[in-house]
């Protein structure tokens, strides 16, 4: 048995659920990236290193989350992803496991690493059996090991070479396997749901598309089969975490998120980097993990000491990452000396007849999330707010009584230029038509403005709305900003870029950022996996949420909640969400931190920084118990609340 490289546990990803800083953000590396990086690496490293890290990372956390003598199934597909799940294997088996491997390509047909794996697995008397091409759903069953219940199956079929031979590319290198492939994704689908077996997925569930988090695996040849991919329970993201794991269906698909950066990618901590010192483990001594023992995160502290001469790797020279994973935010206690206009004012407009819940619902987050004064006003039915001899109307009666802390007014009062210039204004919720008469006058002269559904959809309407938007960025160039904050779903998304919501989804990351330039405003594109962009290109993605907040009015509790931050924090304060601690050096080499002039990051843009901050709340608050229970929008704000503890950020607009 060859030398195996020492090789450290993988990573729960969000273990470290501490108030974030810009170092704690995980990059997230798309294919192209990932294939740099993993390029440079194979070419400074010998033969076969990745793989071995790889494949003992996969049977180190399979063992660690797995019962006490429990099977294994290793599906093995016709790369090197199915090499890593090889090497997998030969540990588990070594390590006295009950393990089988199904491979589904000719052996001769493996790429040289996988190949080397499987020359391994079978010296090491690994059962493997190679299953027939063209093995179709009906025959797969008899040609795959009986698996007892609670089996773990290793999904080692395809990683970041979908797409190359594979998916969206009609025409497969090898299409010889395809059947197999198929019928197999769809057996072990078929396990995990009626002999509850746990999937682990090795990379990337298979046929997920890194990039995007799209399935991206056709069943069989015409456009209208649905595209496939697996379904895992756990997935261990190998040398970088990927985009597609953490948006659009990609949470869904990938089930718990792990990482290993196999010695070339350091944490976001920098833990990880290729130890020089370390004594490489012999295969007789590799430590086997102590069943059910899950892989710890390094002691605080560790690796603190500057880099060793010639340790550079890698990601010393790595290309920039796609997207980051918004790390948890920073909240900090109220000042006692603080007064409610310490906390300034926050106009909530919307609520046109028949929808005035929805700037109720805003308004109240708005109010729980510190702002000073909140107002909520409301368009008229007709949308003038004025009767023909100009002189103001009610507004239509709310659906129910408003609370005391809350006040309303017309909206020719609160759309006053200096009224508007010195509020953070929250703007849509439920607005209606009635709303896009009162745009122009808002978007001239709102100081801080959150845009929401409604004024969204004005705003995809009407080009000379879309030229005050420009506008208002131009004017943001001097000391004083008339900063912009976007709250589309992927529907507002599309109209706003004049496509639909299908193309939105194919690749979030990217249609957030082209709606940001296209605005010129931070962009926060809401749904699974919230993307939140700015102008130039720098997108964050939120980790947390979950589907109980597809619930109406959870975005207008978001759309206020984010009004009442940001109001509270005022700009100068909003970065705080973000503050690295006094200690950390922030320009320590090997960072893995966004950089200046690389990537924007939350604590250099305000309105990156609240949009960044909120969205994670929100999501965090959407996961909160009782999980399996529907989630009411007017319970959301008090969930934010009492998780962010109504902190906020110490200096504010008065200091
Ligand atoms: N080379 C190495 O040493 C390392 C490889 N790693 C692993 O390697 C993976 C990437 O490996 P590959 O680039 O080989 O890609 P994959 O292992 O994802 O496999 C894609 C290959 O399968 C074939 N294929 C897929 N679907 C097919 C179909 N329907 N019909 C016919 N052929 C089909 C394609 O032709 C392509 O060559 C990563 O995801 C990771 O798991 C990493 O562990 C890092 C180290
Ligand atoms: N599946 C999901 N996973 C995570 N978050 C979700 C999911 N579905 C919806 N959300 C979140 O719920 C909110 C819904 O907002 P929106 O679509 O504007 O609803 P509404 O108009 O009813 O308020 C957004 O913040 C969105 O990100
Ligand atoms: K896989």
């Amino acid at each position: 048995m060859p030398i195996e490289p020492a090789c450290t546990p993988p990573r729960r990803v969000d273990a470290r659920e501490r108030p974030g800083t810009p170092h704690d953000a995980w990059p997230l590396y798309d294919r192209a990236a990932t294939r740099t990086i993993e390029q440079a690496a194979l070419a400074s490293r010998p033969a076969h290193q990745l793989m071995a890290r790889a494949g003992l990372a996969v049977a180190r956390l399979a063992l660690s989350l797995a019962e006490p003598g429990c099977t294994f199934w290793v599906v093995a597909g016709p790369g090197n992803n199915g090499g890593d799940g090889l090497v997998a294997a030969t540990w588990l088996h070594r390590w006295g496991q009950p393990v089988r491997v199904s491979l589904c390509v000719r052996r001769g047909r493996l790429p040289e690493d996988a190949a080397w794996a499987l020359r391994r697995a079978e010296e090491a008397g690994v059962p493997i059996t190679e299953l027939e091409p063209r093995l179709t759903s009906a025959r797969i069953a008899a040609a795959c090991p009986a698996l007892p219940q609670g089996a773990w199956i290793i999904d080692a079929l395809l990683g970041l070479g979908l797409g190359q031979g594979l998916g969206r590319t009609p025409a497969p290198r090898d299409d010889s396997c395809t059947d197999t492939l198929t019928a197999l994704i769809h057996h072990l689908q078929h396990l995990r749901r009626t002999r509850d077996c746990q999937v682990l997925a090795v990379d990337l569930p298979s046929g997920l598309d890194a990039d995007t988090g799209r399935p991206g695996y056709r069943e069989g040849s015409t456009p209208e089969q649905a595209p496939l991919a697996v379904v895992a329970d756990h997935t261990l993201s190998l040398l970088t975490l990927k985009p597609g794991l953490c948006t659009g269906e990609g949470p869904h698909h990938a089930g718990q998120l792990w990482w290993h950066g196999l010695g070339v990618v350091p944490a976001p901590d920098r833990t990880d980097r290729d130890d020089p010192t370390a004594a490489p483990e012999t295969g007789d001594t590799c430590r086997r993990p102590a069943a059910r023992s899950r892989p710890t995160a390094p002691a605080a502290g560790a690796d603190t000491a500057p880099p060793a001469a010639g340790s550079a790797s890698p990601m010393d020279c790595a290309p920039l990452p796609r997207a980051w994973r918004i790390p948890a935010p920073r909240w900090s206690p109220r000042q006692a000396h603080r007064h409610k206009g310490s906390y300034g004012d926050v106009l909530v407009l919307g609520g046109a007849e028949g929808m005035g819940g929805a700037a109720l619902l805003a308004a109240d987050a708005a109010l729980q999330a510190g702002g000073g004064r909140v107002w909520i006003g409301r368009p008229e039915g007709h949308g003038d707010g004025c009767t023909t001899d100009h002189r103001p109307v009610d507004p239509p009666p709310l659906p129910q009584p408003l609370p005391p802390e809350l006040m309303q007014t017309s909206m020719h009062q609160l759309c006053s230029a200096e009224r508007l210039a010195r509020s953070t204004v929250v703007c849509g919720c439920g607005g209606g038509t009635a709303l896009h008469r009162w745009l122009a006058e808002v978007l001239r002269h709102a100081h801080r403005l959150v845009l929401d559904a409604d004024a969204l959809n004005a705003v995809a309407a009407d080009e000379a709305l879309r030229h005050l938007l420009h506008a208002r960025a131009q004017r943001s160039t001097g000391p004083t900003r008339w900063p912009t904050l976007l709250t589309p779903h992927p529907l507002e998304a599309a109209r706003l870029l004049g496509t639909d919501t299908a193309t939105v989804q194919a690749d979030r990351v990217a249609s957030a950022c082209q709606l940001a330039r296209s605005c010129s405003a931070v962009v926060l594109l809401k749904g699974s996996g919230t993307v939140v962009a700015t102008p130039d290109g720098t997108a964050w993605i939120n980790p947390r949420g979950s589907a109980r907040l597809a619930t109406p009015g959870s975005g207008d509790v978001l759309a206020g909640w984010i009004g009442g931050t940001w109001s509270a924090c005022g700009d100068a304060a909003a970065a705080q969400l973000w503050a690295a601690p006094p200690d950390t050096d922030e320009k320590r080499p090997g960072s893995t931190g966004p950089q200046p002039g690389h990537a924007r990051h939350p604590a250099e843009d305000p309105t990156l920084a609240v949009a960044a901050a909120c969205a994670w709340l929100h999501g965090r608050a959407g996961e909160s118990p009782p999980l399996g229970m529907p989630l009411r929008a007017g319970e959301l704000a008090r969930a934010m609340a009492a998780l962010s503890g109504q902190q906020l950020p110490s200096a504010g607009p008065l200091d």
